[in-house]
């Protein structure tokens, strides 16, 4: 591993899917160090849960990889399948939208945290229970529920599960898609403020898949901007919300309700995110783009210290940012 405490790096991922005219994921550059909550943003459709998934290959049949994928220093695209296996069930785990899709009915709570635990690792029944309760309560749930059945529980509590339960293998990452999506507000906050103390108590690096902004903001230490299969700004998450150096990040953030302002009218994004049948040439935004240039359609702008734009010295986002938001 080229960097000790990072425990996922992921390195010019290029994905290709059959019968589309570019790449799903250009040249994704993207990392999670250990105990750092990681938000990567975007539109729906710009890739961000086939980064995700692309970390632990599971990718969509016939899809061609490039790129390099590391999880704890492993290289995941090129390890074998046994190891891939054991590696899902104890290095990395992912949680996804929603926990009742997760979770088999038929079977109580018990029985789902524990097995995969014992018939991966071999674990005796009374350890894997005793690990089951001490991960119930670091969720905040009491052990009674491992007597019970999902459908006895609410949406948050079965999240909190699903979460615990990726928990058990003890994992230096944790991958969530969208785990807040399917939640009410309140649980929402509660989930986020859960995965929070994980990362602290048990060093877990977290790669956290949103489009909702307010969302990362509240959550992450770092933020990914995807757009069209491309990074086009990270940084830390202060600094990017603060004063947002790509106009695709400046639009989303005009797009998005804010605390203090919550009736204040938003900027949609005019224009729709490129679809996988056009080409792109140049700046992937640059069709949407209020401050693009001939240079922007002409001449993909590579990342340079975290933002990928031809204009990223010139422009003041931030301000900008204000001036779009009008009180309504
Ligand atoms: N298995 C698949 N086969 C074909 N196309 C796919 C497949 N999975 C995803 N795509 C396409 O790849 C693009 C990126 O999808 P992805 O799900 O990663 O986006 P996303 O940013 O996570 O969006 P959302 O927020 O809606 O989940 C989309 O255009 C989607 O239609």
């Amino acid at each position: 591993m080229s960097v000790e405490t990072n425990v996922l790096e992921i390195e010019g991922l290029a994905l290709h899917l059959p019968r589309t005219a570019r790449p799903v994921l250009n040249g994704v550059d993207l990392t999670v160090g250990a105990a750092e909550i990681v938000a990567l943003v975007g539109e729906s459709g710009s890739g961000k849960s086939l980064t995700l998934r692309a970390a632990l290959r599971l990718l969509p049949r016939q899809a061609t990889v490039r790129g390099s994928i590391r999880i704890a220093g492993e290289d995941v695209l090129t390890m074998t399948t046994t190891r891939l296996r054991d590696l899902r069930a104890g290095t990395a785990s992912m949680v996804f939208q929603d926990p009742r899709a997760a979770i088999n009915p038929l079977r109580r709570i018990g029985d789902f945290l524990t097995e995969s635990t014992r018939t991966n690792r071999a674990v005796a029944d009374e350890l894997a229970t005793a690990r089951a309760r001490e991960l119930l309560a670091a969720v905040g749930l009491t052990d009674r529920v491992l007597l019970q059945y999902p459908h006895e529980l609410s949406g948050g509590m079965l999240q909190r599960i699903v979460i615990a339960s990726a928990l058990m293998s003890d994992p230096r990452l944790l991958l969530c898609d969208e785990p807040t999506t399917a939640l009410d507000v309140t649980t929402q906050a509660e989930i986020v403020a859960l995965l929070a103390r994980i990362r602290r108590r048990f060093g877990t690096g977290v790669l956290f898949v949103t489009h909702d902004l307010g969302l990362a903001a509240a959550i992450s230490d770092r933020v990914f901007v995807m757009y069209a299969g491309r990074i086009v700004e990270h940084g830390p998450a202060d600094s990017l919300f603060g004063a947002p150096r790509h106009p695709y990040t400046a639009a989303l953030l005009a797009s998005t309700p804010r605390l203090e302002a919550p009736s204040a009218r938003l900027a949609a994004i005019s224009g729709q995110p490129p679809d996988l049948h056009t080409e792109l040439t140049g700046c992937p935004f640059a069709a949407r783009c209020p401050y693009v240039i001939d240079r922007c359609r002409a001449e993909r702008p590579e990342p340079e210290e975290g933002v990928a734009c031809h204009r990223a010295g010139e422009l003041v986002l931030s301000a900008l940012l204000e001036g779009d938001r009008c009180d309504g």
